[in-house]
């Protein structure tokens, strides 16, 4: 069994950050971890308080995990400030791990800030280089590079500079674009594109985070990026195909609807 680390934070409604990763890594058959670097106050129709938790206990738990535990692949999501961003890049500095997959978290679908707007350079200068892959979605991709965002042509200009920023690969999300869920990934000399239709629903809270939990999990069970990559945007596709109609507003993506389906629990 592989160990994958989510470095994340808590949405209370279990539809996105450290609940959704875990979800994730479950149905991938890897064994997960947590460091909690937020706890939020969410739900299906937006985020009403974050609190912070300590550079020091952040530290102490990426020091408990790796000092005991190895670790095959670490998804990195919300970082919310400067300081979570420094310790986080120390500990991944000190302990070198194989896989790192950056899920760069800004603004949730709710229009909360969970990455402070100060934070922005220090993720772009402090965490982007120390990724195996970085998953911008197309703000994201805008917000990191400063370029407008409204064609595939664009998304691929801003893989390019993205890129030349540090990390080894480049997957720039499409899912916010008008017709197909268009993702590009680049690997320093080419772009993959990797489409499906859109579906239409309005429970995608945490396709983000369940789809790079994915790719760190296909990635610690051995696959390459490219690969890990395709796995991954198949169980996002499912998972979105069969989200739940939780709450009063976006609900969440369905994480065990193979294996459910597989095992005999569901047999519509
Ligand atoms: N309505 C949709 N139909 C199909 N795929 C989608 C849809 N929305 C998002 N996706 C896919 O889900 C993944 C996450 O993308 P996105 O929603 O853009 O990220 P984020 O949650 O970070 O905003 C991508 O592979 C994207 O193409
Ligand atoms: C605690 C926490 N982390 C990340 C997010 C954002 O999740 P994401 O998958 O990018 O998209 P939405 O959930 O905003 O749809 C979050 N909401 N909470």
């Amino acid at each position: 069994m592989k160990n994958v680390l989510t470095i994340a934070g808590s949405d209370s409604s279990g539809g996105a950050g450290i609940q959704a990763d875990l979800k994730t890594f479950s149905a991938h058959g890897v064994f997960g971890m947590s460091v909690i670097t937020a706890v939020t106050a969410q739900n299906t129709q937006g985020v009403f308080a974050v609190e912070d938790i300590s550079p020091e206990l952040i530290a102490k738990q990426i020091e408990s995990i790796f000092e005991d535990i190895r670790v095959h692949a670490v998804k990195i999501g919300m970082v919310s400030k400067i300081e979570t961003i420094k310790t986080i890049a120390e500990g991944l500095k000190k302990y070198k791990p194989d896989n790192v997959v950056l899920d760069p978290v800004m603004v949730s679908k709710s229009g909360y800030h969970l990455l402070k707007p100060e934070a922005k350079e220090a993720l772009i200068n402090k965490l982007l280089p120390l990724a195996t892959i970085v998953t911008p979605n197309i703000h994201e991709a805008e917000v990191i590079t400063g370029i407008k965002i409204n064609s595939l042509k664009d998304m691929e200009k801003a893989a390019y500079l993205i890129k030349n920023m540090g990390p080894k690969y480049v997957l720039v999300k499409g899912g916010h674009l008008e017709e197909n869920a268009t993702d590009l990934l680049f690997d320093g000399n080419n772009i993959e594109t990797l489409t499906t239709k859109k579906i239409n629903t309005k429970n995608t809270h945490g396709t983000g985070c369940t789809l790079s939990s994915a790719i760190a999990s296909n990635l610690a069970n051995g696959y390459s990026i490219h690969e890990a990559v395709k796995l991954s945007k198949e169980y996002i596709t499912t998972a979105i195909e069969n989200s739940l109609d939780i709450g009063k507003g976006v609900g969440p993506t369905h994480h065990f609807y193979t294996l459910y389906k597989r095992s005999g629990v569901i047999n519509e």
